[in-house]
């Protein structure tokens, strides 16, 4: 699995860059890549130096977006796949497949609104996984993400392939969003902020950690409130700004290319790569829900708890159970019923 690098052309340059002398191999599938998360995110994949092999797969349109990605001068080897028969070829030989296929939303809408067609897509795509790449780390963004990862778990587990350590929902956006508008307010340097944000992605079910928000900037209670609103509705924000032509999709990329980033460099045995992720958890008495959790060699090593809660915190949480408990429970009988 271990290839030298440093004897390739790509290698000279990461070494030039100060990167380790030898990379694994790691194949890497973005399916829904013809998108409008799927093309930056192909991009941003294609900058990282730690994927080898890049598959962009879609229902229409790979072809011209692998053919361009494939130009830039970075390390992994391009290919475009198009259609349901070349969704196997797409994701042989996988170590992390991240799935931003599906409709988004329109001013309106809620996550919600989008499940009865995404929640097929996500279906269809995740009993290809199991036939195809079992073990790899599936990285889902596909909304309704509450509802979306629990309908993954059920395909994997009808079809024997389920590792809870396996399977994350992308809730990443929520925690980009938290550090620029925290350091905003606060009047700090974003690039040292850090925010967890916990419990699902969408509308109050999405629970930014203001309170263990570091530099501490002690806010005063109101602005911890507009704050915190703000990133609940962060998605709504870019919809209606978008008016029609559809929601979040470049910071996204960017969210889902630090989430991808990590889980790579998880498997690759860094220490300490910690990310707020939606995965199966006993944080609470939910059997899904989003907090920090540590990635290493097989995927979610360790799934941590919440931490001291402010009063404010400790409500929004009660409050968010019931929205985040449903969601669960319409993916789980949807996954079993169809
Ligand atoms: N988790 C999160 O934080 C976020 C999630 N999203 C969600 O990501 C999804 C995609 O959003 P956009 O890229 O803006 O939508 P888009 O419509 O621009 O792209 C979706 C792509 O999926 C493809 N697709 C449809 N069915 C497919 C299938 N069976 N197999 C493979 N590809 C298929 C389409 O051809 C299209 O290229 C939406 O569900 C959206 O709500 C969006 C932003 C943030
Ligand atoms: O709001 C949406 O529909 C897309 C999304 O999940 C986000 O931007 O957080």
């Amino acid at each position: 699995m271990f290839r030298s690098v440093a004897r390739s052309a790509a290698g000279k340059n990461l070494l030039r860059r100060g990167y380790a002398t030898a990379v694994p191999e790691r194949k890497v599938a973005v399916l829904g890549a013809a998108g409008g998360i799927g093309q930056p995110l192909a991009l941003l994949m294609k900058l990282n130096p730690l994927v080898s092999q890049l598959a962009l797969y879609d229902i229409a349109n790979t072809p011209g977006v692998a053919a361009d990605v494939s130009h830039i001068n970075s390390r992994s080897e391009v290919a475009g796949y198009v259609g349901e028969e070349q969704l196997g070829k797409a994701l042989e030989g996988c170590d992390v497949v991240i799935i931003p296929a599906g409709v988004p939303r329109k001013p309106g809408m809620t996550r919600d609104d989008l499940f009865n067609i995404n929640a097929g897509i996500v279906k269809g795509l995740c009993s290809a996984i199991a036939k195809y790449c079992p073990n790899a780390l599936v990285n889902m963004i596909s909304n309704p993400v509450n509802s979306t990862v629990p309908i993954a778990a059920e395909v994997f587990k009808k079809a024997r392939t389920y590792d809870e350590r396996k399977l994350c929902g992308v809730t990443t956006l929520d925690v980009v969003r938290a550090k620029t508008f925290y350091a905003g307010k606060a009047k700090v340097n974003v690039a040292d902020v850090n925010v967890p944000v916990v419990g699902g992605h969408a509308g109050i079910t999405i629970l930014p950690l203001f309170s263990q928000a570091t530099p501490k900037a002690n806010l005063p209670e109101e602005d911890i409130k507009a704050l915190t609103k703000r990133t609940q509705d962060g998605g709504t924000e870019v919809v209606e700004a978008k008016a029609g032509k559809g929601s979040a999709t470049l910071s996204m990329a960017y969210a889902g290319a630090i989430f991808a980033d990590a889980c790579l460099k998880g498997l690759n045995g860094f220490p300490d790569v910690v990310e707020c992720s939606f995965v199966q958890s006993t944080v609470t008495e939910l059997p899904f829900f989003a907090s920090k959790v540590r990635l290493g060699k097989n995927g979610v090593e360790e799934v941590l708890g919440l931490g001291p809660l402010s009063e404010y915190e400790k409500e929004g949480l009660e409050s968010l159970k019931p929205e985040l408990k449903s969601s669960i429970e319409k993916g789980i009988k949807f996954a079993n019923q169809s």
